[in-house]
């Protein structure tokens, strides 16, 4: 392991064990201080971040891409808003979880704790950095960051920034760190920071996952691609599921939680599919669609397996007309990736039976897919969106990242082979 990466894995070690006794008044103080710091300091964060852009530019990236790169003094007053909002939620730390006396008369409590030092390897959206750190801190955690390289120069901008920030709280401002350097090497490190690091999350796509799931020694949290579906039922409101639709697939098309594919009862293909796929040519969509979709527009391109699978994260979508609820569920267990699917219908039987059988992280009903996410759920912001299960499922706020401690209470209360001897 490099000698930089070691220092600042150490660092985060010793600010960990500081930070995990805090109260809560001032972490959400020293919040409050990163918020102001971000929003005095745009200026100069913007200028980093158009270093990044400009690079990224220049190496041929898509817009969609730039935009999940860019910053603007909009966009920090935004990111600068969320942290104001992880202040203002309850403190996780010290909650009782479950408790109560046992028969013995022993006090039995389950207290929600830190989980140490965090790393966590994400993409180019710079607010990950803010965000990540912001509920890292609430919930008494150090955190590693290890951002994409393409945003190397507005992390850096932004790590400083919090750390000058918390230098005049009682938080110390070692609990932020910025993983040196930019080559893959250092995922390499984290991976295997066994003891120094307690939880590591790769948020980010399929080949992140697959590496840190395979070679992380670390304990890790997976996230998740999206391949987001939308179902529009043989019972659906036709213009709502327009609208939905829509909006799933175009209100920012480079995000996980938008929507990839959408199915079609054939019941209503007729009525719905010309309405759909004129509003989504609008919105500047292609779709790729099967035969049956094809048929009714020349504009369609003809669907290939690889779309049904494709996370496009562009203005594209697959579609396809399905015979039944169940055929459409048995497409997105298929193809998709468990992370949010929505089905749009009037039926309450058939949103329950949507919501029973698609084994997703969240299941969306007459709602667009585009709500899966931390501050929508109202959780200030989100470190990533899980599409496992264990230890967290859908968006990852504060109790995600703690883990629980069990604490017993006697007055000398012994064990022995006759049962439970109270000595004091
Ligand atoms: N479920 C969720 O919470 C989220 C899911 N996503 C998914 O992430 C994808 C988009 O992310 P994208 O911008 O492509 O980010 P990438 O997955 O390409 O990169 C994310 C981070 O992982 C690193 N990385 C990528 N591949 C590897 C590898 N094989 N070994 C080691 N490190 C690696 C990158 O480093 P470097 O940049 O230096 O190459 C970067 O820091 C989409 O699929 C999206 O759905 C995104 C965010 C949230
Ligand atoms: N937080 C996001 C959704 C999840 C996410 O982070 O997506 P991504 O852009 O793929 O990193 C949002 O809707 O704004």
């Amino acid at each position: 392991m490099s000698e930089e990466f070691l220092k600042v894995a150490r660092a985060a070690r010793e600010a960990a064990a500081e930070l995990a006794p805090l109260p809560r008044a001032p972490k959400d103080r020293a919040l409050r201080a990163v918020a102001d710091a971000l929003v005095a300091h745009a200026a100069g964060i913007v200028t980093a971040n158009a270093e990044d852009v400009e690079r990224a530019r220049a190496q041929g990236t898509s817009e969609a891409m730039i935009d999940r790169l860019r910053l603007d003094e909009d966009r920090i007053g935004k990111i600068a808003d969320a942290v104001r909002e992880v202040a203002d939620l309850p403190d996780p730390v010290g909650e009782v979880v479950r408790g109560g006396t046992l028969p013995n008369g022993l006090e039995l409590r389950q207290l929600r704790v830190p989980l140490g030092v965090i790393g966590i390897i994400y993409e180019g959206r710079p607010n990950v950095t803010v965000d990540a750190a912001a509920l890292c801190l609430k919930s008494g955690n150090a955190v590693l960051l290890r951002g994409s390289s393409s945003a190397y120069s507005s992390n850096t901008a932004l790590v400083r920034v919090m750390q000058e920030a918390l230098a005049g709280t009682e938080v110390p401002a070692g609990a932020v760190q910025l993983v040196p350097g930019q080559t893959r090497d250092s995922v390499k490190e984290l991976m295997r920071a066994r003891g120094l690091v307690d939880v590591l999350i790769p948020r980010g796509g399929a080949s992140l996952i697959n590496s840190v799931v395979e070679e992380s020694t670390v304990p890790v949290i997976e996230t998740g691609v999206g391949n987001c579906h939308v179902y529009v039922d043989a019972e659906a409101d036709l213009d709502l599921a327009v609208r939905i639709l829509v909006n799933a697939k175009a209100q920012r098309p480079s995000v996980c939680n938008a929507a990839e594919t959408f199915l079609v009862h054939r019941d209503v293909a007729d009525a719905f599919v010309p309405k759909a796929l004129r509003a989504l040519a609008e919105a500047g969509v292609t779709v790729h669609g099967d035969a049956a979709i094809a048929a009714y527009d020349a504009a369609v391109v003809p669907a290939t397996e690889d779309d049904f699978a494709a996370e496009y994260l562009s203005l594209d979508i697959a579609a396809a007309v399905v015979g039944s609820l169940e055929e459409a569920v048995a497409h997105i267990r298929r193809y998709g990736s468990a992370h949010t699917d929505a089905i749009v219908t009037r039926s309450q039987r058939a949103a329950r039976r949507f919501v029973a059988l698609v084994d997703s992280a969240a299941v969306a009903v007459n709602a667009s897919t585009r709500f899966t996410d931390g501050g929508e759920f109202g959780f200030g912001a989100e470190i990533g969106i899980s599409t496992q299960k264990l230890h967290a499922r859908g968006p990852m706020g504060l109790p995600e990242l703690t883990s629980t401690k069990w604490v017993y209470t006697g007055e000398g209360h012994l064990r022995t082979s006759e049962g439970t001897v109270v000595a004091g």
